[in-house]
């Protein structure tokens, strides 16, 4: 059975591993057009993983898998989807400015002709958007974290994407920026545009969340509101995720 059309995002039954070890457990993950969707859980429970088969960067071990109807694996419309990895610590050692490496996220819809006009306007509106425009031309290398993300989001945004999906972009960005943020996202969603974001606690997105979808162990356990005031726990990056714990609001809300 296909997706209905207005499945933007299609996962069902999804599982996937990572080495020797399964990681998803079939799990179901559909986001409609105009949706804004957080995809919460504990350190290691799965998150990146799932936006990353979404993303046709991990093969399913099982399931579906669909983007905007489409079966992936048969899914070429990829400059339609705007994708946002979780942030690593690596600065990438090639000197670029901010312009260029926004820009390169405008290579999906350009491809191999020349840069237009059109497409120097969205690469800009991206920097802008962000509140980078005073930073076009700095060396991305002499940015800070915060910065650098914002830079990672523009990137995204240059493709002026149908779909924006986003891991943990709040990670390492102060108060200040995520305020930034917020409203670079708030007005995607006015623009129409469909959203899928890792959190580990929704904060100053809290107001744009239609759904959340909770992870725990590779299964989803909770599909549905965002209960206000939700603040899964969210433990150091290095921390043992069999171990790590999902409590606070999060246990009144799964038990
Ligand atoms: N290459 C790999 N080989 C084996 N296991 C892996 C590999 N990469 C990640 N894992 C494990 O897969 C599990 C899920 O990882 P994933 O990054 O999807 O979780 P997450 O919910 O996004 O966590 P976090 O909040 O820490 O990013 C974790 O237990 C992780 O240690």
């Amino acid at each position: 059975m296909s997706a209905p059309t207005d499945t933007v995002v299609g996962l069902r039954g999804a599982s996937a591993s990572l080495g020797a070890r399964q990681v998803l457990h079939g799990i179901d993950l559909a986001v409609a057009r105009g949706e804004v969707v957080a995809l919460l859980g504990a350190n290691g429970s799965g998150k990146s993983t799932a936006v990353r088969a979404v993303v046709g960067r991990v093969r399913l071990s099982g399931g579906t898998w669909e983007l905007f109807g489409t079966p992936g694996d048969r899914f070429r419309q990829w400059a339609r989807i705007g994708y946002v990895p979780q942030r690593t610590t690596a600065a990438g050692g090639v000197p670029a400015t901010v312009r260029e490496v926004v820009a390169a996220g405008r290579l999906a819809r350009t491809g191999l002709r020349p840069p237009g006009r059109a497409d120097r306007a969205a690469v800009a509106r991206a920097i802008e958007l962000v509140g980078m425009a005073d930073r076009a031309r700095d060396a991305v290398d002499a940015l800070s974290g915060g910065q650098h993300q914002r830079v990672l989001i523009a990137r995204a945004l240059a493709t002026e994407p149908d779909l924006l999906i986003m891991d943990e972009p709040m990670a390492g960005v102060d108060l200040a920026a995520q305020q930034v943020l917020a409203e670079t996202v708030r007005a995607q969603v006015a623009a129409g545009v469909t959203v899928l974001l890792v959190l580990h606690e929704l904060g100053p997105l809290a107001p744009l969340i239609d759904r959340a979808v909770l992870l725990r162990d590779g299964r989803v356990v909770h599909d549905g509101p965002p209960p206000s005031g939700l603040e899964p726990d969210h433990v150091h990056p290095h921390a043992d995720p069999a171990t790590a714990p999902v409590k606070g609001h999060l246990d009144r809300w799964t038990s």
